[in-house]
């Protein structure tokens, strides 16, 4: 099993969603930026890492989600991170937008994140 971990960038009530390439693997699915941890690296450490490889901006993860254990095959590990500055660049993905909460559910997402979509529509719910 692998993990993955995954950041619900956050700014001005919106949240950053990212479309995968054409050549990655499940291309053109939508997906919250992240990836691998390196051996021996903390879960935020990771993540920050990662957020500023592929769109060339800080983020500082503030909480962490349930982690969803997807088939057995990969743990993706969701948390919630507040935008801290810089200009997006994609630098690995085909596409980006701040959405709304309400929104997400429009969009074609790698099935490891639906139940995390499903978990922040929730939170966002109790915050209003
Ligand atoms: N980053 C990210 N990966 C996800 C999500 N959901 C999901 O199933 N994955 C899967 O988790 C794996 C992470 O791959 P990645 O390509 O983003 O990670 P990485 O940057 O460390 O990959 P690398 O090996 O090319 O360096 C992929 O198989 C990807 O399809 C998600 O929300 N974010």
């Amino acid at each position: 099993m692998i993990t993955v971990v995954c950041a619900l960038i956050e700014h001005n009530n919106r949240v950053l969603i990212a479309q995968r390439g054409e050549k990655m693997q499940q291309a053109l699915l939508w997906e919250f930026p992240g990836g691998k941890l390196e051996r021996g690296e903390a879960e935020t450490d990771g993540l920050v890492r990662e957020i500023q490889e592929e769109l060339a901006i800080t983020v500082q993860p503030y909480q962490r989600l349930s982690a969803v254990n997807h088939n057995n095959a990969l743990q993706l590990v969701p948390y919630l991170c507040h935008f801290r500055g810089g200009i997006v660049q994609l630098l690995e993905h085909r596409a980006y937008y701040w959405v709304v909460p309400e929104e997400l559910p429009k969009y074609t997402w790698c099935p490891a994140d639906v139940p995390v979509v499903e978990e922040y529509l929730q939170l966002t719910k109790c915050r209003d």
